[in-house]
C-alpha cells in the first residue's frame, strides 16, 4: 500500500509538472509555424519557456490542476478500494506539496476541503484487464477548457455553418464550430477529443476517453481518420490563434471515437482541453505496488531551448507601477505591450460576486485587479509562497466587471480571453484597460511575483482569496482599451466568416 501510494503520488507530481512528448511535439510545431514577432509567437515563447520552468522546478505548469481523472485497469482479483485509499492519500500528500491547487469545492456553499478530496473529487474509473499489471492513467484537466466542453443535438442550425443534419457532414460542422467557440478562453491552442453518439452521458465520456489518445495515433476507421485530418488543417484557417490573439494555430490534435446511439438521439460531443494537455500513465506491479513502465513517453526528448523565433517588429512596452492615473489609461491602445511593477490584487469568481455587493478590503483605488487563482504553500517560517500564478478565464467576471471597476476606481485587469461588450463599454467610460496575459503560464508568472504582501477573504478558499502581490516585470498584452478597441472581438468575427467559408458539404 505504501509504495503504491508512493508511485501514485510520483505520477500525479510528473502528470502536473512534466508535460508529455507528444504535446510538446505538436506545441513546438505550432512555435515553428508562426511568424517571428507576432502576438501569438510571442505567446507560445512564453508558453515553452514556462514549460520548461515547471520540468526544472518540479512545479505546476497552470495554477489549475484541474479535476484529477484517474482511469485504472486492473487485474483480475486486485482489491480496487485499496487503490482508492492509496489514489486519495496520494492526492492529499501531493496538494500539501504545492503540485495540486485545492481545487474541490462545495457547490453549495462554496467551502474549499482544501485537500482535493470530497463528493465527487477525484474521478476515479475502474475497469478489469486480462494483464497481470495494474494500468492507471490520470488526466489533470483545467476548469476553463471544461467550461469550452459542447454537446451537439443533431439535426441543428450553427452560426456560420447553416444547418446539421444527421450524416458525417453535420459532423464535421459540428467539429468545426465547437473548435470556433472556444476562441482563446479554453487557453488555445487546444486539443479536442469528440464522441459521436451515445447518450448525453456517454458521448461526453467517450470524447474525455479520445483525450487518452496518443496525438499522433491513427484512427483505425477510415472515415474518422479523414475526418481527423480534415478538422486538423481547416480548424487552423481559423485564425484564432494562441490566446486567441489571431495566428496559425487554432487546433493542437483532433481524436474521433464513435458509439452506437438510440435512433431518437444523435449526439456530437467535443471535449475541449488547453495546449497544457496534462496527461501521464503508469504500468503498476500488482504485488509490490512498484512502477514498471510509463505511459506516454516514449520517444526522443523534446525540448524547446534552441527554437527561441528571432523577433521581427516588437511591440510598444509601456511601463505600469499602481496606483495608474485615467490619463495613462487612456494613452494605451490594443497591441501594446505592459510591464507591470508593483502591487496587484488577486480577485475572481468569489471576489467578484462579494465586491459587488460588498466593501474592498482594500483601497482598490488606481489598482489593478489580476483574474487569478494561484496554488500557494506556506514555507517554514510561515510566509506564503506562491507556486504557480497564471490567469483564469476573465469572460466569467462579465456580468460584474464594469460595475466593480467604476465603484472602486480600478483602473486595470488582467486575465485571459478577453471580456465582452458590457466591459468594453465601462472601459470606455471610465477609464480603463484590460490586459491580456498568457493563459497557463503559471511558473512564469510565479517567477515575476516576488512577495505576498498579505490576503484577504481566505475564507473563500486559496484560489478565490484576495491575495496582495508584489510584482516585478509582469508582462501582459493590451486586448481592450479605454477607446472602444477589443482584439477579442475583432478574431471573433473574423474567425466566424472564415467559419462560414467552410459551410460547404465536404464529406
Ligand atoms: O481556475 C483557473 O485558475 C484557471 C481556469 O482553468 C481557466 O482556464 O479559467
Ligand atoms: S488556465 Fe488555461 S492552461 Fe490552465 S487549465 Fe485553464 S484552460 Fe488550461
Amino acid at each position: 500500500m505504501q509504495q503504491l501510494q508512493e508511485s501514485i503520488y510520483q505520477l500525479i507530481v510528473e502528470t502536473s509538472t512534466n508535460l508529455p512528448k507528444d504535446v510538446r511535439k505538436a506545441i513546438r510545431q505550432a512555435k515553428a509555424n508562426e511568424s517571428a514577432g507576432t502576438r501569438s509567437a510571442i505567446a507560445l515563447e512564453t508558453i515553452t519557456n514556462n514549460i520548461m520552468m515547471a520540468e526544472g522546478d518540479v512545479s505546476p505548469i497552470c495554477q489549475d490542476t484541474g479535476m484529477p481523472t484517474f482511469k485504472v485497469k486492473t487485474p483480475v482479483g486486485v482489491n480496487q478500494l485499496e487503490i482508492k485509499k492509496a489514489i486519495f492519500a496520494a492526492m492529499e500528500q501531493a496538494t500539501k506539496d504545492g503540485k495540486l491547487r485545492p481545487n474541490s469545492v462545495d457547490s453549495l456553499f462554496g467551502k474549499n476541503s482544501g485537500n482535493n478530496l470530497g463528493p465527487g473529487t477525484p474521478v476515479i474509473k475502474f475497469e478489469q484487464h486480462e494483464n497481470d499489471y495494474i494500468d492507471i492513467r490520470l488526466i489533470l484537466k483545467g476548469g476553463g477548457c471544461e467550461n469550452k466542453n459542447i454537446q451537439y443535438s443533431l439535426p441543428c442550425e450553427l452560426e456560420g455553418l447553416g444547418k446539421a443534419g444527421r450524416d458525417l457532414d453535420g459532423i464535421r460542422k459540428c467539429i468545426l464550430h465547437s473548435v470556433y467557440q472556444a476562441q482563446g478562453q479554453g487557453c488555445s491552442a487546444g486539443f479536442i477529443g469528440v464522441g459521436i453518439g451515445g447518450d448525453r452521458t456517454s458521448g461526453y465520456e467517450l470524447a474525455k476517453d479520445q483525450l487518452f489518445r496518443l496525438t499522433d495515433d491513427v484512427n483505425p476507421i477510415e472515415e474518422l481518420k479523414a475526418m481527423e485530418e480534415y478538422i486538423l488543417e481547416n480548424a487552423n484557417k481559423l485564425g484564432v490563434g494562441t490566446m486567441g490573439f489571431g495566428g496559425e494555430t487554432t487546433l493542437l490534435g483532433c481524436k474521433i471515437g464513435v458509439i452506437n446511439r438510440l435512433p431518437a438521439s444523435f449526439f456530437v460531443s467535443v471535449a475541449y482541453n488547453c495546449w497544457a494537455f496534462r496527461r501521464l500513465g503508469m504500468k503498476i506491479n500488482a504485488e509490490s505496488g512498484e512502477i514498471s513502465e510509463w505511459i506516454y513517453r516514449d520517444g526522443e526528448e523534446i525540448s524547446f531551448t534552441n527554437e527561441t523565433n528571432e523577433s521581427g517588429e516588437q511591440p510598444r512596452e509601456v511601463k505600469l507601477v499602481a496606483p495608474i492615473t485615467e490619463e495613462q489609461i487612456r494613452e494605451l491602445r490594443v497591441g501594446d505591450v505592459v510591464s507591470i511593477s508593483g502591487m496587484m490584487y488577486t480577485g475572481r469568481d468569489a471576489i467578484h460576486h462579494h465586491l459587488n455587493d460588498h466593501d474592498s478590503p482594500v483601497d482598490l483605488n488606481g489598482q489593478i485587479i489580476y483574474h487569478c487563482g494561484p496554488v500557494v504553500v506556506k514555507d517554514t517560517d510561515g510566509n506564503y509562497q506562491i507556486k504557480a500564478a497564471g490567469p483564469t478565464t476573465s469572460i466569467r467576471e462579465e456580468p460584474y466587471q464594469g460595475d466593480i471597476m467604476k465603484k472602486f476606481g480600478i483602473r486595470a485587469v488582467i486575465g485571459k480571453g478577453g471580456m465582452g461588450a458590457k466591459t468594453l463599454k465601462a472601459l470606455g467610460e471610465h477609464g480603463g484597460v484590460y490586459l491580456n496575459a498568457i493563459g497557463g503560464a503559471a511558473q512564469y508568472y510565479a517567477q515575476c511575483i516576488k512577495e505576498v504582501k498579505g490576503v484577504d477573504l481566505l475564507e473563500f478558499g486559496i484560489p478565490e482569496a484576495m491575495w496582495h502581490l508584489q510584482v516585478e516585470d509582469f508582462k501582459a498584452v493590451v486586448t481592450m482599451d479605454s477607446h472602444g478597441n477589443s482584439l477579442h472581438q475583432e478574431v471573433d468575427q473574423d474567425s466566424l466568416q472564415k467559419l462560414a467559408t467552410m459551410a460547404e458539404k465536404v464529406f
